[in-house]
């Protein structure tokens, strides 16, 4: 099985022209001959165009790896990156006794009895699962989220693939290991595994709607854990209209201006306050209730960010903001992310070079995700790893950007976000930062405090038994000092007594 796959791998690149991308850089000519160029009008369209319609012919796991690899900007050339966002996965739903089957194997017992009401027909499809409505038996209105059957062994299938072509493309081309294909298939291959387990997915959902309760941005679905298995999700069902709909949205009265400044404070509040962000924001995920909340759902990547993240982004952002590339330099250093012997002065100049056209336009039509993506490329030079954290970020940066642009174009961004960074710094110095960090620390306090008087008895206790035994070894070396002097004055007067007696 996995040689037919692999030779349809190889047809359809053949068949889009991927060779070519290959051979450009390997200069075989002999090779070159067997293109055969005449016979691939493919050949036509553009090299991007071409990589796109290979994965979509390669089927949904490899539009997902597309879709992923799109979101590597820092990696990919601009074309190959603009197109692969394009991907689609319309994948046709699976047939609705499948979804029955899976449901009766994993509650074992019908699912007439496990819920009051299931529907056949499916509200959507993807690539790894598809959603139903339903009702509870105590008439709560719920979403069931399916995975697809058998989809965990055609995806080992489909990485194994990847994988080879991987070591194989990053030994025979030169463009491959500065790509690092592998790493590359390796990071797309957790990502899978993480939205293979449904409960991940239901945990990373109740944990962001946690963080949201009661907030009059953002409604996130309840999870219904006692429905729950890796292979089956259910949650309240949401209702509201897709973001996209906006002239739906407007009839409704919702205030669309408003709604893109709630987009962009919900994503800084989720990256600063929590440092826990949805990473999966396009436009099919965002709904909006009538009340004109947010509803957020699909929460199989999910980002997160250290302190020291938040830190490296803030002072980044501010200090680019502010047009200070030396403080963006010393940040990147003091952080970790450029080894510490980069000559700050060079890297200034590589970020002053790549940020400063940016600067060219009003301040409102500057696109953070463009920043982010401007420092990740000047940084390349300078060996800095980007994290796959900050990669997620930028590229949710550029969704929620897209997105609330679209709502409204005179969205001032820098306006929105400045507050929310400026109030991060706030809390992280000054007497605030101290406030913040003693009460950060509070939990250990409590353990901690009550076993103080303990720890300094034992302490002081140590140290006088420490003291006695440094004062005997003094007195020991002092009284051995005395024993010598006293040992010469006996010697001398010994030989003083002898002389006077005998000479
Ligand atoms: N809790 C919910 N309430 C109402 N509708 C929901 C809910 N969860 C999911 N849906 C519907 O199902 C669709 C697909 O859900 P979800 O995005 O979670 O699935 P997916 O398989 O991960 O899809 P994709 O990978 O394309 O984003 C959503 O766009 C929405 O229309």
């Amino acid at each position: 099985m996995h040689f037919f796959r692999l030779l349809k791998i190889i047809l359809i690149a053949y068949r889009f022209g991927l060779d070519e991308i290959l051979l450009s850089q390997l200069r075989l000519r002999i090779l070159k001959l067997f293109l055969l160029r005449p016979f691939r009008p493919q050949l036509k369209k553009p090299r991007a165009v071409r990589l796109r319609l290979a994965l979509e012919a390669l089927g949904p796991i490899f539009i997902k790896f597309g879709q992923m690899l799109s979101t590597r900007r820092d990696l990919l050339a601009q074309d190959f990156a603009d197109e692969l966002a394009m991907l689609q996965d319309q994948v046709p739903p699976f047939p609705s006794e499948q979804a029955l089957k899976i449901l009766k194997s994993v509650y074992k017992k019908p699912v007439n009895e496990v819920f009051l009401e299931f529907d056949d027909k499916p509200v959507a499809s993807a690539s790894v699962a598809q959603v139903h409505f339903a009702v509870l038996q105590d008439g709560t209105p719920a979403a069931v989220k399916i995975l697809r059957p058998s989809i965990a062994p055609v995806i080992a299938h489909d990485v194994a693939l990847m994988e080879a072509s991987a070591r194989l493309l990053e030994s025979i081309w030169p463009d491959g290991k500065r790509l690092k294909l592998r790493e590359v298939v390796a990071e797309f291959a957790r990502h899978l595994d993480d939205e293979l387990d449904l409960i991940r997915e239901a945990a990373n959902c109740s944990q962001l709607r946690r963080n949201f309760l009661n907030s009059p941005l953002l409604l996130v679905p309840e999870v219904y854990w006692d429905y729950c298995h890796p292979e089956v999700m259910v949650m309240e069902r949401m209702i509201g209209t897709p973001i996209s709909h906006v002239e739906t949205l407007r009839k409704k009265g919702i205030d669309i201006p408003q709604l893109a400044r709630m987009g962009v404070e919900i994503f800084f509040t989720q990256v600063f306050r929590d440092g826990y962000f949805h990473a999966d924001m396009h436009p099919g995920n965002i709904f909006v209730g009538d009340d004109g909340r947010y509803i957020a759902v699909d929460f199989g990547i999910m980002g997160a960010l250290s302190e020291q993240d938040k830190n490296y982004l803030a002072q980044n952002f501010l200090a680019f903001f502010r047009r200070d590339y030396r403080r963006v330099a010393q940040a990147h250093i003091e952080a970790g992310w450029a080894p510490r012997n980069t000559r700050v002065d060079d890297f200034e100049a590589a970020i002053r070079a790549v940020c400063e056209p940016i600067f060219d336009r009003p301040l409102k039509e500057i696109y953070f995700g463009r920043v982010l993506l401007r420092l990740f490329q000047a940084s390349r030079q300078f060996n800095v790893e980007i994290q796959p954290q900050l990669v997620l970020l930028q590229k949710t940066l550029l969704n929620v950007e897209g997105l609330g642009r679209d709502l409204n174009p005179e969205l001032d961004l820098w306006k929105t976000a400045k507050p929310f960074l400026e109030n991060w710094m706030a809390e992280q110095i000054g007497i605030r930062g101290l406030v913040t960090h003693l009460q950060k620390e509070a939990t250990n306090w409590a353990v901690i405090l009550p076993q103080l008087p303990r720890l300094i008895h034992y302490n002081l206790d140590q140290q006088r038994s420490q003291n006695l035994e440094d004062r005997l070894a003094e007195l020991v070396t002092q009284q051995k000092q005395q024993n010598r002097i006293l040992a010469l004055v006996v010697v001398l007067l010994v030989g003083l007594l002898f002389a006077q007696t005998y000479l």
